[in-house]
């Protein structure tokens, strides 16, 4: 029999809650470009975070560094697509809706489940519940082309979620909708990724998105890449239509459109 002190108990409860922890972390393209310096971060199982930061400070280099499709220059990463290496407990969305135009709705997202070797029939209902889901039960049969904007964007969801992953990557989703479809997709955002309780690391240019959506803000800053602040939106889900008319949330816009001006200030005195 093995006794542990409560010290260690502790540290491996605290180990098992996290599920992305990325320390001193540095990635140099091979063009020379260094895209991240020093960067280190964490999260908990179910947690939404969002990274903010003008373009080209390495949002999307982290997103590829978690999801294992770029190795770093240096420091550790931890994430189930690196370190455990289960592919599928990951799931990434792009901006770019990237559904295949020739499949219907339904083979779109029946895709992640046959390529683990899941027939049509095997999974008919789980696929029509995702859909359902996202509202697009009655599009079930319909082509991309058929689909507006905001309807391409939550197919693609569904088809990210239909694996349960433990680990959503989220790349500007939203940025080429218009903002009445932008804030629906955020509303239901939320209600999926709360009733699957599965982390989410969201990146946005958008303030007002990045404090409806998230617990934790790490604002960057470019030339190289580095997290310069983090700042809690203290505010329980579910979040509301209230929420969004609030003091408090134009109060967490205006602390974050500060962070952002703080970080264009310092490329300038450095450039
Ligand atoms: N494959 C690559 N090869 C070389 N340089 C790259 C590559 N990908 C990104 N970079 C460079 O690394 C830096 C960070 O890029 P990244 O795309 O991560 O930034 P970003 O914050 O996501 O930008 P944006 O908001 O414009 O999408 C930029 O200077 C970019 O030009």
């Amino acid at each position: 029999m093995t006794f542990s002190t409560s010290e260690t108990t502790d540290k491996m409860t605290h180990h098992n809650d996290q599920v992305v922890v990325i320390k001193h972390v540095s990635k140099q393209y091979k063009t020379g470009t260094l895209a991240l310096s020093d960067v280190s971060l964490s999260m908990q199982n179910g947690e939404f975070v969002t990274l903010l930061g003008p373009s080209g400070c390495g949002k999307s280099t982290i997103l590829r560094l978690v999801a294992g499709l770029e190795p770093p220059s240096a420091g550790t990463v931890n994430a189930p697509a690196v370190s455990q290496r289960k592919q599928h407990s990951t799931a990434f969305v792009f901006q770019e809706h990237t559904l295949m135009p020739w499949a219907s709705v339904f083979d779109n997202v029946w895709l992640p489940l046959r390529l683990q070797g899941y027939g049509k029939r095997e999974v008919q209902v789980k696929v029509m519940s995702a859909l359902r889901s996202v509202g697009l039960e009655e599009f079930a049969n319909a082509y991309p082309a058929q689909l507006s904007g905001g309807m391409k964007m939550r197919a693609s969801i569904a088809r990210a979620l239909i694996t349960d992953p433990e680990l959503l990557l989220m790349d500007e989703p939203f940025a080429a909708l218009d903002d009445m479809t932008r804030q629906k997709l955020n509303d239901d955002l939320l209600r999926w990724q709360q009733e699957r309780s599965v982390a989410t690391l969201f990146v946005t240019h958008n303030i007002a998105e990045a404090v409806f959506l998230s617990q934790r803000v790490l604002v960057m800053q470019a030339r190289p890449g580095k997290i310069i602040e983090e700042i809690k939106i203290d505010q329980p889900y579910p979040r509301t239509a209230e929420f969004r008319t609030s003091l408090s949330f134009l109060h967490y816009c205006r602390t974050l459109s500060s962070a952002l001006m703080r970080t264009a200030a310092s490329e300038v005195l450095s450039a």
